[in-house]
């Protein structure tokens, strides 16, 4: 590994406490000690030998605070869990009243049992089991995610000192199973912006871009760090392995101490696989504490781990040194036969098999009291003691002296950093995203066209006076469908993207929101400004320029409140099949109040209300105003006497009142569209953040 690759900018992190080489005056201490448990010193552990931490007895807080030096060598640190007893429902909530009204499930399982292990730092320790033994439960522990419906108990502890999510999360990273980016951007772009959030503002921007470039060589991304990440069946983009790589990349720009990941090679190939974990070796050599889960690792990929966590039916069964495991088995009666993958050998032997389940576990408690008997065994007992006096559970947040909640987080980058790096980001996807500018441009311009042509050049006359309230009406509702819906999927596949970045502590739910609006304005002020350029001139609408330019705004605060409409029913239902179902819902009926369909004085008192909620009616009206009020004169009307024209309007504000507007209600209308452009983003962005702290 490159080993200026290997330096990792400092974060804004509190002083670092480093582990002592040489402990001095007070005493050395053993793991068990760290919990205050006991203080004698557990001897033959090779895995433990950085426990030598030098402390004062009493408080036990490290006696040492290193100056931190402006860049790091990343240190890693030692991660232990103790006791970690986890129980969930029995079954997952499914029904409306399971999930939301009851508040206890009816039965519930234990899913780990009296759990203890330690992750050491500059190791690489792989969490391995069957299907269902509790692997991705125990990483989910440890990390703190996804821990809906349990109840944890037990003790987390880093470099000797109790901790809680919120400190766990600032010194370590998660690599999830699913990648997910902003598939329009290269990786280059995506890891300078991840740089600019993360790396925090004691860093110029050339120093966070040359951490990037070193990330970039370290985990061989070279030749594909100006290619798009991709967009599946629209941008093509990195291989799989290439985008596994970069998520970690993402992670380690501000060097983590520890880095969860969770199945980092499921999906790759053999051959993909063994460049990933080598990736992760190298880390781990560079001196990171590295935990991962993985399923079936070849048996190269086996020899790169470090130390192995075996769990089965919720218990860990062997944590140790990876060249120690087989020959423990060995010990306990399960060699394993010659040309054999190893790994493939434990995990077939720590499955639990439905049709011989109680000789199953009788091999697997076997297993466990050889590795209980073992020198290993007994450091993982004495760890699980660590728990014993703690009186405080995992999920009390005053653990570690940190009294964070999600709204008072810290972010490395300042709120207007934050907006700036969001807003290049969001710039990005809408100039690149075929779907997002190039076809809507395109629809919007074949639209218009195909209007300006079927209304081609109307003249006013009596008989023409419903065909232009029908432009103005179309024109509104055309615009409102040809980008309202499509809008929708945009948002929803944005929305995971978001909330992980924002649950990882990347920047805040309202700088996004703020940044991606703004970013999006453009559109939403070019594209309904070029549907009405076309429509307006070819339909023959008051030919002057003022009238033209009030249309052109109408048009734009009608879309802008039907794209508000939009992000509120995307954000609120966050599903896409599910809003595009609701929002129709929504939508439509609003329309038949929107005045072309319908006479207001007929409305019914009790649908007052969804009037008053139509926005097609405003923007009718001001668009009907600006017509109507510069017509003086109806050719053809003014001076009818033939009994069909007696109803007929003679000037233009007559139209006006002829469906009900009143001509004083030109900018009302637009400060009521502007109000309801308000309210709706404002609950699109509660219904988000509200995402965001569930998801936490
Ligand atoms: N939130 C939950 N509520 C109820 N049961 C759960 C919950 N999460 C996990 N379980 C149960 O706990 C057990 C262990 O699940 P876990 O996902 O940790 O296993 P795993 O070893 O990661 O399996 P796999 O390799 O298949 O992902 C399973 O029986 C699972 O159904």
């Amino acid at each position: 590994m490159d080993s200026s690759s290997s330096r990792c900018a400092s974060r804004p992190a509190p002083p670092l406490l480093l582990p002592l080489a040489a402990p001095t005056a007070p005493t050395t201490l053993s793991v068990a000690v760290i919990a205050g448990v006991k203080r004698n010193r557990i001897s033959q552990m090779n895995f433990d030998e950085s426990l030598n931490l030098t402390y004062d007895e009493d408080s036990l807080t490290p006696l040492v605070e290193l100056k931190k030096p402006s860049v790091l060598v990343p240190e890693g640190c030692n991660l232990y869990w103790s006791s970690l007893n986890v129980t969930g429902p029995e079954n997952k909530p499914t029904t409306f009243k399971e999930k939301y009204l009851t508040s206890k499930p009816k039965k519930v399982k234990q899913i780990l049992h009296n759990v203890s292990g330690i992750a050491e730092a500059g190791k690489l320790l792989a969490i391995m089991g069957s299907s269902g033994a509790g692997k991705t439960t125990l990483l989910n522990v440890l990390t703190s995610r996804n821990l809906k419906n349990l109840d944890v108990q037990g003790t987390i502890l880093m470099d000797g000192h109790r901790t809680n999510k919120w400190k766990i999360r600032e010194v370590s990273a998660f690599v999830q199973q699913h990648d997910m980016f902003v598939g329009t951007l290269t990786a280059r772009e995506h890891l300078r912006f991840m740089a600019k959030l993360r790396m925090g503002n004691q860093y110029t921007l050339k120093q966070k871009y040359d951490r990037v470039e070193s990330v970039i060589k370290q985990m061989g991304l070279t030749n594909c760090a100006n290619t798009p990440i991709g967009i599946p069946n629209s941008v093509k983009g990195l291989s799989c392995g290439e985008m596994k790589r970069l998520a970690f990349a993402s992670e380690i720009l501000t060097c983590p101490k520890i880095l969860f990941c969770d199945e980092p090679t499921s999906g790759l190939d053999a051959f993909m696989a063994g460049h990933v974990v080598q990736a992760l070796r190298s880390l781990a050599d560079g001196g990171m504490t590295i935990i991962i889960t993985i399923h079936q690792p070849s048996s190269q990929v086996y020899g790169l781990f470090h130390n192995l966590c075996l769990m089965a039916c919720g218990r860990t069964i062997y944590l140790g040194p990876v060249e120690e495991a087989v020959p423990l088995f060995s010990r306990c009666g399960f060699p394993c036969p010659p040309y054999y993958n190893p790994a493939d050998h434990l995990i077939r032997t720590l499955a639990v098999i439905d049709r011989d389940r109680e000789n199953s576990l009788k091999n697997i408690a076997k297993i466990r009291d050889g590795f209980l008997k073992s020198s290993h065994g007994q450091v993982i007992a004495e760890i699980g003691k660590a728990d014993r006096k703690s009186t405080s559970s995992y999920n009390d947040d005053s653990l570690f002296g940190s009294d964070k909640s999600f709204f008072s987080q810290e972010y490395a980058a300042g709120y207007f950093d934050q907006l700036m790096a969001l807003g290049w980001r969001s710039w990005l996807t809408v100039i690149r995203d075929p779907i997002l500018l190039k076809v809507r441009l395109f629809q919007v311009i074949i639209t218009g066209l195909i209007t300006g042509t079927v209304y081609f050049n109307t003249k006013i006359t009596p008989e023409t006076i419903i065909s232009i309230n029908g432009i103005m009406f179309n024109h509104i509702r055309n615009l409102n469908f040809m980008l309202q819906f499509p809008n929708v999927p945009v948002i929803t596949a944005e929305m995971p993207i978001v909330l992980r970045e924002n649950a990882n502590g990347v920047y805040r739910t309202s700088t996004y929101f703020i940044a991606k609006n703004i970013a999006e304005l453009p559109q939403y002020i070019v594209l309904p400004f070029i549907y009405n350029l076309i429509v307006y001139w070819m339909t023959g609408l008051y030919p002057a320029v003022l009238p033209f330019l009030f249309a052109s705004f109408v048009t734009i605060m009608l879309l802008n409140v039907a794209i508000s409409v939009s992000y509120a029913v995307a954000t609120i239902f966050g599903d896409v099949a599910i809003s595009m179902t609701v929002l129709p819902v929504f939508v439509v009926p609003i329309m038949a109040f929107g005045g072309f369909f319908i006479a207001f004085d007929t409305i019914p008192v009790y649908f007052g209300w969804l009037s008053a909620l139509s926005y097609f009616k405003y923007a009718y009206e001001a668009f009907a105003i600006n017509q109507w009020e510069n017509i003086p004169v109806i050719p053809g009307c003014l001076n009818a006497t033939s009994k069909a024209l007696t109803s007929c309007p003679k000037t233009g504000l007559e139209v006006i009142e002829s469906i009900d507007f009143s001509p004083d209600n030109k900018w009302f209308d637009m400060v009521v569209m502007f109000v309801m452009i308000i309210v709706l983003r404002f609950i699109s962005y509660m219904a988000l953040l509200f995402r965001s702290y569930k998801n936490q």
